[in-house]
């Protein structure tokens, strides 16, 4: 698991400054060392000319002292068992930060699903849980969706675990479409809860009605809701990157109508406003990821994969605030020359978990057998993330320590307390089970 560059060893270095922290025992530290177990699985796939191809896929539980594992799938040609156990790494301390009853794990495919036919899709999507049945399960280990995994592919995915277990198991995977299931408001919860974040980081600083410009890198699940959301509460989006490029407009961009061009011509390009049948479309300068990842722009918004800044690019990063809504989106060595240099980071763990916090609410929503309205799904996850982001937010003013380090304390002091909980002395030989 040391490929894709230590992902997982980089993951950890943020244990080190808890080393010292007395809340924190021995025996919490040397658990939290390493994933509780990682199932590497070999998925056989008909394709649609009758060849057979063989995919690689991971699931690795990271901690369940809190909970069943809760964590998304991705598919992805450069998923590696390292990247997916450090992805369960951040999974665990998100769970644990936003005070969810869940422990942390991840899984992923190493697979370019652009290369796959619908059908191939359903096919491989079924095949990854006929090959997981025996890890994975409503108070086991609860998958959702992440990097090119949708609510259509949870679907099949529920649907397959359905007919294996011969009846309904709806809590077994979330992000699934309503009517099977699904919660409303999943969607665009991780953008939601993101930009609700921001707002209250915002506040504090006293910077609420500015109208900050800000820059997305990422226009996904997660990056196009948190940017549509965010032109909709009045900050200026000046550009907007996919993995083909990026997009610059100095008055603002209006993130709807190009995510719904992207969707026709698969490319970011002016947005284009309609009357009737006359359309114009507005002027926008193009750049290059790195270009839009060194705007001066107030605020930075990473919403594509690890490692976007690392030591490499790290000098040409002129925002002030960096808002983290991919997983590892910035290296060590990046963090820490960010640091010194004052830059607010706003940490993945705390700013993505808005998905999450929906997931909890779908499978509580499972298990009841009764479905909440989007306003009440809307409520709940602001009221968990604001208690919860005010929490982090205060102890990182009062301790004078980064936005980073006050998540970790918060989440890892969690999860250091439950596995304390039953007693540092009692016989412990592996717990890989429910
Ligand atoms: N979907 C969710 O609910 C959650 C997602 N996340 C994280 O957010 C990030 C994005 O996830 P999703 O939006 O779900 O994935 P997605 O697959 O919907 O979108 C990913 C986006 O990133 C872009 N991208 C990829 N490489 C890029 C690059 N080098 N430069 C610029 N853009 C690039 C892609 O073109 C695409 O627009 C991931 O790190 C994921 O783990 C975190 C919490 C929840
Ligand atoms: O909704 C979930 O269970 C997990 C989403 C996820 O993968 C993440 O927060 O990174």
């Amino acid at each position: 698991m040391t490929k894709n560059g230590g992902l997982l060893a980089d993951a950890l270095v943020h244990l080190k400054p808890l080393m010292d922290d007395e809340r924190i025992s021995d025996d919490a530290r040397r658990r939290l060392s390493q994933p509780n177990r990682v199932v590497e699985v070999e998925i056989p796939l008909r394709m649609d000319d009758g060849s057979l191809k063989v995919f690689t896929g991971w699931r690795s539980l990271y901690d369940n002292t809190r909970g069943p594992g809760k964590g998304g799938i991705r598919f992805h040609p450069n998923v590696t068992g390292d990247e997916v156990a450090a992805l369960s790494f951040w999974m665990a301390v998100k769970c644990a930060v936003v005070d969810l009853p869940f422990g942390g794990a991840k899984g992923g495919i190493c697979v370019d699903p652009k290369q796959l036919s619908r059908l191939e899709l359903e096919r491989l999507s079924r095949g990854y849980i006929r090959a997981l049945l025996d890890v994975i399960g409503p108070d086991r280990d609860i998958p959702a969706p992440d990097v090119n995994t949708n609510e259509t592919i949870m679907g099949w995915m529920a649907d397959e675990y359905r007919q294996a277990a011969g009846r309904h198991q709806r809590g077994v995977i979330t992000g699934k479409p309503p009517g099977h299931g699904g919660s409303l408001g999943r969607t665009a919860a991780t953008g939601r809860g993101a930009l609700q974040v921001l707002n209250i980081w915002e506040r504090r600083r006293g910077r609420a009605d500015q109208r900050p410009r800000i820059a997305v890198q990422g226009f996904g699940n997660a990056g196009f809701h948190f940017a549509r959301l965010a032109h909709d509460a009045g900050y200026r989006v000046v550009a907007i990157a996919d993995s083909r490029g990026a997009i610059y407009r100095e008055e603002g961009l209006d993130p709807l109508p190009i995510w719904e061009r992207k969707h026709e011509s698969s490319e970011l390009s002016g947005q284009v406003y309609c009357e009737e049948t006359v359309c114009s479309e507005v002027e926008v300068d193009k750049l290059t990821n790195e270009e839009l990842l060194a705007l001066d722009v107030d605020v930075l918004v990473l919403a594509a994969l690890e490692n976007a800044i690392t030591e490499k690019n790290v000098d040409a990063i002129r925002a002030p605030t960096i808002l983290e809504i991919a997983n590892g989106p910035i290296n060590n060595a990046a963090d820490r020359k960010l640091a010194e240099r004052d830059v607010t980071v706003i940490p993945d763990v705390l700013a993505n978990s808005g998905g999450v916090i929906v997931s909890h609410l779908e499978w509580v929503q499972n298990r009841m057998g009764d479905y909440w309205s989007e306003d009440e799904i809307e409520r709940r996850l602001a009221e968990r993330l604001g208690e919860q982001a005010d929490l982090v937010f205060e102890r990182a003013i009062a301790e004078d320590e980064s936005l980073r380090s006050a998540a970790y304390r918060q989440g890892i002091e969690r999860i250091a307390m439950a596995m304390d909980g039953l007693g540092t002395e009692r016989y412990f030989c592996g717990d890989t089970g429910p």
